[in-house]
């Protein structure tokens, strides 16, 4: 392919539950979206992502059960040189554009480099942006303790701020100065909810060196050093504090046969919540609660459950509820010992 006739693709990147999948769907909803591929990895052995994911399934590809950048490198350029042949067998919408909406956890460098230096998917698409979005509410305790979030935002082309309606506008405007601090390269932007355009995905080829937008010095000069600049660095954690250590990070799944009372499930989660506090980082899945027609979507991202939402069907023919859990340090026994406790109490023992 000559150069504009690659595929450009943006990465979409973000600590866990800073709102990626919601910002997606917006975006897709609206027409010049059309001729959008989507790569969609996912945190956990039961899928959920792709369930939440509104674009049509033919144009979606699931890299599931891992972290991208590290256990799925292979199956990057599989899924894109995928992507790219099924939407060329119909003839009606051409693959135009790619969106990869990586794990919460995911370091975005090493994809980046995979699709800059694999021949195959060089030759058809050209690497457009990184784009890491910042959850408000969470965002200055998850700079502070993760390092994985510290490199999204080093590694951002832009920085979209959102959850704005949760804090108030003097947050977030210490935070978006926080973040101009760490990546003066970076466009800082505060998203209020909906009001996303396609435009803020794709930046028009300023990683592409045969584009007239082509910023060298940026980017592509960092792709050897970046990734190794440490956390401590740009001195977000307080001193005195323990080191992050990620690989504390755990990831584990539920699934229920039995439709949940929703007074027992939802009080279930906020005792879970109570218990492990921040060290629960993110938990989401489709609950079967009793006596609804759909799933009911719910998401609780650190400090914060968001309000849950209902689809109006079940995806398909299994409507069993599926949770995914992210914990830090502990949380996994707190949730496998009270799981106990719900599944007698949905099976209707007291
Ligand atoms: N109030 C508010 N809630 C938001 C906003 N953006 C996202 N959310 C909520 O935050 C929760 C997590 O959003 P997701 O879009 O699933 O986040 P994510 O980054 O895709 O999550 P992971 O893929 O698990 O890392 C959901 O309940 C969303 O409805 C926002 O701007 N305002």
């Amino acid at each position: 392919m000559n150069p504009p006739d690659r595929i450009p693709v943006c990465l979409l990147t973000g600590f866990l539950g800073a709102g990626k999948t919601t910002l997606l769907n917006s975006l897709l909803k609206q027409p010049a979206m059309i001729g959008t591929g989507v790569i969609i990895n996912e945190y956990g052995s039961v899928g959920i992502d792709h369930h939440l994911v509104e674009s049509a399934p033919e144009d979606t590809a699931l890299i599931a059960d891992g972290c991208i950048c590290c256990t799925a490198r292979g199956e990057i350029a599989e899924a894109l040189l995928s992507l790219s042949q099924r939407m060329q067998e119909r003839a009606q919408t051409a693959l135009q554009r790619v969106i990869i909406e990586t794990t919460g956890l995911a370091e975005p460098w090493p994809i980046l480099m995979q699709i800059l230096r694999t021949p195959e998917l060089a030759e058809r698409f050209t690497f457009d942006s990184v784009v890491t979005l910042v959850d408000a509410l969470n965002g200055g305790d998850t700079l502070a303790a993760h390092d994985i979030a510290v490199q999204q935002i080093t590694a951002a082309d832009r920085l979209l701020i959102t959850k704005t309606d949760l804090v108030s506008a003097a947050d977030v405007d210490a935070l978006q100065a926080q973040l101009t601090a760490m990546n003066p390269d970076a466009e800082v932007s505060a998203l209020t909810p909906g009001s996303a355009q396609p435009s803020l995905l794709f930046t028009g080829g300023r990683h592409d060196p045969s584009s007239p937008q082509f910023r060298p010095g940026a980017l592509l000069a960092q792709a050897d050093t970046l990734r190794f600049v440490p956390a401590s660095a740009h001195s977000l954690r307080p001193a005195g504090s323990p080191p992050p250590r990620e690989q504390d990070i755990q990831t584990f799944s539920l699934i229920l046969d039995q439709p949940m009372l929703p007074g027992r499930f939802y009080g279930w989660l906020e005792f879970l919540r109570t218990l492990c506090g921040p060290t629960l980082l993110r938990v989401k899945g489709i609950v079967n609660i009793d006596g609804r027609p759909g799933p009911t979507v719910i998401h609780g991202v650190q400090k914060a459950f968001h309000m849950p939402t209902e689809l109006p069907a079940w995806p398909d023919d299994d409507h069993r509820t599926r949770l995914v859990f992210i914990t830090r340090g502990y949380g996994q026994e707190i949730v496998t010992d009270t799981l106990t406790h719900l599944r007698a109490c949905a099976a209707g023992s007291p």
